[in-house]
C-alpha cells in the first residue's frame, strides 16, 4: 500500500522517518499526549517533541519511547515537523514563537494545526496546514482574502495563498492542492465529533509525512499521503465505534494499526 511503510531489514529507526513534534502548552497538553500517541501507531522510526516540562512529562508517561527537548534546545535531525496543536497563537511565548518559526523555515515538511496556523506564510518547505470550519475563516482572514460561502472553495483560497495542502476538516474533510485539485473524505461515523480527534489526526499525518519525506515536494503526492491519513483516521474512528458506541479521540489513535493492518492485507 503506497505511503505505509513496512520495515525491512535494512530499516531502522532513523530510516523508518523521525518526526519532531512542537504541539502543547501548560493550557492545552493533553494535544501533544494524542499527538505523539497518534503518531506512533501511525507507524514512524521515532518521536522527538520539543515542549514545556509539564507537557513532555505527560506525554512520557503515555509513550516513554518519545525523545524530549526543552523548546530551547537546537531543533534539527528531523525528517518532518508537527506543529500547533494544542497552542493558542494569542498565548504564545517567544520561546514557542522562536522554536515554530525555525521548523517552519528549515525546509523539512510540516504538518500545522491549530495555534501555529497564523505562521504559514513563513513555510519554506512542504506544509499540510489542518483547519477545521472557523480557523479556516480566520486563515482566510488574515490573508486579506474573500471568504467563499462554500468549505471546498475556501480551503482552495487558502491552499493557493498559502502555497500548501490544506486539510479542510469536517463530517466531509476536503484535501486540496495549491492548483485547486481537490479530493473529499467522508468520514466513516459521525462518532468523531468529539474534542481531541482532530489532534489525532494530526499526528497521523505528521508521521505519514515523515515516513515519505521525498514524497512530499510533489504538491499532488503530498496531498495523496494527506488523503490517505484523514481516510486512516476515518476508519479508526469507525472502528473503535464499532455498534455505535461513544468514544474517546485516544480511542482512534489506539485503533490505527488494526486499520493500518487491514490495508496492508488487500
Ligand atoms: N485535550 C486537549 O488538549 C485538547 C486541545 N485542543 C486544542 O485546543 C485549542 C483550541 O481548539 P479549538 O479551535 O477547538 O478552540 P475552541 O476554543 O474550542 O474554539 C475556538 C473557536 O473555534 C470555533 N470552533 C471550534 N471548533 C470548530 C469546528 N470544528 N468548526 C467550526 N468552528 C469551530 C469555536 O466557535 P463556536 O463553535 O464556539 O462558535 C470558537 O470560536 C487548539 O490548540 C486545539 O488543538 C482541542 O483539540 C481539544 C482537546
Ligand atoms: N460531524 C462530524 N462527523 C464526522 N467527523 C467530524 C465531525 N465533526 C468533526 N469531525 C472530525 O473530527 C475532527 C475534529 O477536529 P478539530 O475540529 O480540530 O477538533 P479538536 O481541536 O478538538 O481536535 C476532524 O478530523 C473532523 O474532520
Amino acid at each position: 500500500m503506497q505511503w505505509l511503510r513496512v520495515p525491512g531489514s535494512d530499516d531502522d529507526k532513523r530510516s523508518m522517518g523521525v518526526l519532531g513534534v512542537i504541539t502543547g502548552s501548560e493550557r492545552y497538553p493533553g494535544a501533544a499526549v494524542l499527538g505523539v500517541e497518534a503518531a506512533w501507531r501511525t507507524g514512524i522510526g521515532m518521536v522527538r517533541l520539543w515542549a514545556p516540562r509539564r507537557v513532555q512529562d505527560l506525554v512520557l508517561a503515555r509513550r516513554p519511547e518519545t525523545v524530549c527537548h526543552a523548546l530551547d534546545e537546537p531543533a534539527d535531525g528531523v525528517d518532518a515537523w508537527l506543529l500547533g496543536s494544542g497552542q493558542d497563537a494569542r498565548e504564545r511565548d517567544p520561546a514557542l514563537r522562536s522554536a515554530l518559526l525555525e521548523a517552519l523555515a528549515a525546509g523539512a515538511p510540516c504538518v500545522v494545526d491549530a495555534g501555529a496556523l497564523d505562521l504559514v506564510p513563513g513555510h519554506a518547505g512542504p506544509a499540510v496546514v489542518t483547519p477545521h470550519g472557523r480557523e479556516l475563516e480566520r486563515i482566510l482572514e488574515q490573508l486579506g482574502a474573500p471568504v467563499e460561502a462554500d468549505a471546498r472553495m475556501r480551503a482552495a483560497a487558502a491552499a493557493a495563498a498559502l502555497d500548501a495542502v490544506v486539510v479542510a476538516k469536517g463530517a466531509a474533510t476536503h484535501v486540496v492542492e495549491p492548483s485547486g485539485a481537490a479530493t473529499t473524505v467522508e468520514a466513516a461515523t459521525h462518532r468523531l465529533a468529539t474534542a481531541g480527534t482532530g489532534d489525532v489526526l494530526a499526528g497521523m499525518l505528521g508521521a505519514l509525512v515523515a515516513a515519505n519525506p521525498d514524497a512530499t515536494r510533489e504538491s499532488e503526492r503530498l496531498a495523496s499521503i494527506a488523503a490517505l491519513g484523514v481516510a486512516l483516521h476515518g476508519q479508526a474512528a469507525a472502528a473503535a465505534a464499532e455498534g455505535d458506541r461513544p468514544i474517546a479521540a485516544l480511542d482512534v489513535a489506539e485503533h490505527v494499526p488494526a486499520v493500518i493492518a487491514a490495508r496492508l492485507e488487500r
